[in-house]
């Protein structure tokens, strides 16, 4: 047993138990000799005898070697023996509690408020606790617990023989001793037994209550006469008018404080006082029982209202640590201590050495604190106990059901389609009445599930989308596969600030753009979608300026983000406040509790974080759902690819005219098949000049939403360039791997890209990175072009599906409306359906991906797509054109070379 106590807290603790014997002896002998207690307190004068004398003149063997063991156990009580478990924690914090205390005292023979009466409660409450948890067989704290059992058992034993006595001083062990107490006869008690009174009796007993009274002190004031307990101190030290006397350890009040001093110990379900004489009739106000715990929300929030800092000299806070218990964040002090006790749901943390409490105790808490002169705990936030509310009523350890909504007004496409999580999301998106924070892991169907909800409110649309501008087409197509009710007419896409912005039933804007819409039409939109939402983060920013009232006017406001909070709570603000406009009145409010805000010389420093548990819990009760991709991988498939449609905005004019040149003389048709190639080729090269700006938006908006590490395929040099200067530019660590790596650079830079903490892209070339190389740290692939080739897709894609991925893999294909894509992208489809069918790709497009029916209105395209068919597929196979030639023709137009002539070139070659 190790035990750490210096030589003079061994002097003092022995000091202590000689005086303990000796009053117990005093007692004795006052009893004996038919002293009245009533008028022993002032006929103290005469020596009290020591604890030695005492063992010879009360002549009880069997009871004084106990009470001898009762200070040696509680002196002894092992600081770190773990097997006791948390009751013996209980035990340990107040015994060492008690030290400090101890010492800190100048005088230890001065019992001072809480002085040794402390190390009393501590080590009495322990040592129960200790009966009950320590293993018998052990070895090392066998002693003791055999010594506190005997504490016990003798306590009553000795009780038996001394009769009254024994039990009395039990009784009034700590309390008015020595003073005015009848000692005579036992209080009686409902079940016929004896009152034992002090901790130190067998759990049972004590549970069966105490009994005391109010006597008249003087003509202003009163004392009560009761046995010791822990939650009666704690009470007395809340009444104003308290004194304690040291000497005849007795506390009195002043009689203007009787009415609420009785209201505070009727609360106390085992304990019971005789009325001061003469004051039987008065009212006595009633407090909630402390049985039943509960609070209205109302009550607390008034609470919270009216509650101001005091100059205490030790403050604290509570702080919310699950969804039943909340925390008390403070320091040591004997009375706060002892308000803990009296808790019933109290819990002590070994390990953080904090007391948690179940939320219905809260209200009880609380009070009882404001009552404490040298402490201040200050409350949980607004937003805690709104959220919380029916917690602190009664608190349930279960998550409330959220129930299953009735969908049968959605497209059933859509309802149908629903994963079993997807289908949990849009219940909570219900229940919360269609105001949440989606916060999904990436790639988890944040879209669907944003449609069905809004969908689930189509009565209240016009619905409005606001998207980052690299997927506000994505939208309009999700919109077109999952609510085939909607006329694809009513969706409408504003690509520029001349668009009509209200004219559609569906709205779909990117953020920049919203910033340029007239308010008085977006006031208007009463269902909302938020498409990565931290894009609003900063609430200075023009975005989050003109989202905020159009989120504050609408009545459904459905946030969508992955990485809703990048690096700090402060960000998750704006996003809170859109959802729950009440919760926090300002910013600074947020800021003080959960971004540990600190005044610095040049203002307030938000860059913490503080409180983060209870943000969580409080986010999760009240606004957000957040499910990560391990949470529900059994409900994914391995890999699942998207079409992210892009606009090839920006584009030159040149480029421009190039395309529409391209595509006007396909559909008119050619010649020779070699010049219908080399047309195909141009138009496949100029569809990659068009869509760079729109693929390095997407790069940007991908990084901006915290996808920290993904490959980025394209074919055209051109392409690889900017891309990686872009990122080069925005300080992105990343890697290139094309026809001009060597071997030994490529596996050196894919261990680079598999074990680097940061952010990393790798940007690889279609043709030359697509075998080879394990990039399995990533689960998200970019294709930037289209490849005619789908089996070197799909080599590509399992860069990242292969041995080592743990999660389900994302496939973005990037492709751009108006370009060679159009045609591309259903031949793909076509063709790795069939490699699908044959077993040979792991998921078809079809079934995955959005639907491409938009892509052949016009008969014209129709044309240009079989001729992409016959180019690409067939006439691959009938060798008319071989695949090497292609990408040479490629190449050619990656050094520039304006015009390919596939003829000359075949001339020359040959
Ligand atoms: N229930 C479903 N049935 C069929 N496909 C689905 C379903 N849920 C999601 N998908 C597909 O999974 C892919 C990813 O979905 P989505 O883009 O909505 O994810 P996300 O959570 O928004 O991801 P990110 O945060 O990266 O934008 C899409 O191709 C989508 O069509």
């Amino acid at each position: 047993m190790s035990v750490c106590l210096t030589e003079e807290q061994k002097r003092r603790i022995e000091e202590n138990r000689q005086k303990a014997l000796a009053r117990r002896a005093e007692r004795l002998a006052e009893q004996k000799n038919g002293i009245n207690p009533n008028t022993a307190a002032v006929s103290h004068t005469k020596p009290r005898p020591t604890g030695d004398e005492y063992l010879q003149n009360a002549q009880l063997p069997s009871c004084a070697p106990a009470a001898s063991k009762e200070v040696t156990a509680t002196t002894y009580i092992p600081p770190n023996t773990e097997a006791a478990g948390a009751n013996l924690t209980t035990a340990k914090t107040g015994f060492t509690a008690a030290n400090r205390e101890y010492t800190a005292s100048n005088n230890p023979r001065t019992p001072v408020e809480g002085g040794y009466t402390a190390i009393d409660t501590n080590v009495t409450a322990g040592r129960a606790d200790l009966t009950r948890n320590l293993p018998q067989d052990s070895s090392t704290s066998s002693s003791n617990f055999h010594a506190t059992r005997g504490v016990c058992s003798r306590s009553e034993k000795a009780g038996a023989e001394l009769g009254n006595s024994a039990s009395n001083a039990s009784r009034f062990y700590g309390l008015g001793t020595t003073s005015g107490m009848k000692a005579t006869a036992p209080t009686p008690r409902t079940d016929g037994r004896e009152t034992m009174g002090s901790e130190a009796i067998p759990a049972k007993k004590a549970a069966a209550g105490i009994k005391g009274r109010c006597v008249r002190h003087s003509e202003k004031r009163f004392c009560v006469e009761v046995g010791y307990k822990a939650e009666l101190i704690a009470i007395f030290k809340g009444i104003p008018s308290k004194t304690y006397d040291p000497a005849t350890r007795m506390w009195s009040f002043g009689l203007e404080d009787y009415p609420s001093l009785m209201s505070e110990v009727q609360r106390l379900p085992n304990v019971t006082l005789k009325p001061l004489e003469g004051m039987e009739d008065i009212d006595i106000p009633t407090l909630p029982s402390t049985a039943s715990g509960g609070a209205n929300v109302n009550t607390l929030l008034t609470m919270l209202n009216n509650w101001q800092r005091k100059n205490a000299t030790l403050k604290g806070k509570c702080v919310l640590v699950s969804r039943s218990r909340f925390e008390v964040d403070i320091g040591y002090h004997v009375e706060i201590i002892g308000l803990f006790k009296q808790m019933s749901s109290r819990n002590y943390d070994m390990k953080t050495r904090k007391w948690s409490f179940l939320l219905e105790d809260y209200q009880k808490l609380m009070e009882a604190s404001l009552r404490l002169p040298q402490v201040e705990v200050e409350p949980l936030p607004r937003p805690v106990i709104q959220a919380f509310a029916s917690q602190f009523e009664k608190t349930s350890l279960n998550r409330p059901e959220v129930p299953d909504v009735d969908l049968s007004a959605v497209d059933s496409k859509l309802v149908s389609s629903l994963m079993p999580f997807q289908r949990d999301g849009v219940n909570f998106a219900i229940f919360r009445e269609g105001r949440l924070l989606l916060a999904d892991d990436m790639g988890l169907g944040k879209t669907i599930q944003a449609i069905c909800i809004a969908a689930y409110y189509r009565k209240e649309w016009p619905l409005l989308v606001v998207a980052p501008s690299s997927v506000r087409f994505t939208w309009a197509e999700a919109f077109c596969r999952w609510l085939p009710s909607v006329n694809s007419n009513s969706i409408n896409v504003i690509v520029t600030g001349r668009d009509s912005q209200s004219a559609s039933l569906i709205n779909i804007v990117s953020f920049d753009l919203l910033t340029k819409m007239d308010k008085t039409i977006t006031s208007n939109f009463q269902v909302v979608i938020i498409d990565e939402s931290h894009f609003l983060k900063n609430v200075k920013t023009a975005r989050c300026k003109s989202a905020t009232p159009l989120l504050q006017s609408a009545k459904r406001v459905i946030l969508l983000s992955g990485t809703p909070a990048m690096s700090r709570p402060a960000e998750l603000y704006t996003q809170i406040d859109a959802v729950r406009p009440s919760f926090f009145s300002r910013f600074h409010v947020f800021g003080v509790r959960y971004c540990d805000a600190k005044l610095m010389p040049w203002g307030w420093d938000y860059t913490k974080s503080s409180n983060l548990t209870e943000l969580k819990l409080l986010l999760e009760e009240s606004i957000m759902i957040r499910r990560l991709k391990s949470d529900v991988l059994s409900q994914l498939p391995a890999k699942q690819r998207k079409m992210v449609v892009i606009t090839a905005e920006g584009i030159n004019a040149k480029t421009k005219a190039a395309l529409v040149a391209s595509a006007k003389q396909m559909a008119q048709g050619f010649k020779s098949k070699v010049q219908e190639k080399e047309a195909l080729l141009l138009f496949y090269n100029r569809t990659a000049e068009a869509k760079i700006r729109c693929v390095i938006e997407y790069i940007l908006d991908l990084l901006e939403s915290g996808r920290e590490k993904f490959l980025v395929f394209a074919h055209h040099r051109l392409v690889l360039d900017n891309v990686c200067e872009e990122l080069e530019r925005k300080n992105v660590a990343f890697i290139r791997i094309d026809g001009a790596t060597s071997s030994a650079d490529r596996q050196a830079l894919c261990q680079k890209f598999q074990f680097s903490d940061k952010t990393c892209v790798a940007v690889l070339s279609i043709t030359a990175a697509n075998m080879g190389l394990t990039l399995s740290s990533a689960d998200l692939v970019v294709f930037a072009e289209l490849f005619w080739n789908p089996g070197v897709l799909i080599q590509a894609e399992d860069r990242v599906h292969r041995i080592g991925q743990t999660s389900s893999v994302n496939i973005h294909y990037l492709v751009a409306k108006g370009t060679a894509d159009d045609y591309l992208w259903p031949m793909i489809q076509e063709k790795i359906k069939i490699l699908g069918q044959a077993g040979l790709s792991e998921a078809n497009f079809s079934e995955t991906t959005e639907s491409t029916d938009f892509l052949y209105k016009d008969p014209k395209q129709k044309t240009i797509y079989d001729l992409f068919q016959r180019s690409f597929l067939e006439d691959e196979a009938a060798n008319d054109i071989d695949e090497a030639l292609l990408l040479e023709a490629c190449e050619a137009f990656d050094q520039e070379i304006p015009e390919v002539n596939l003829c000359k070139k075949r001339k020359i070659d040959n």
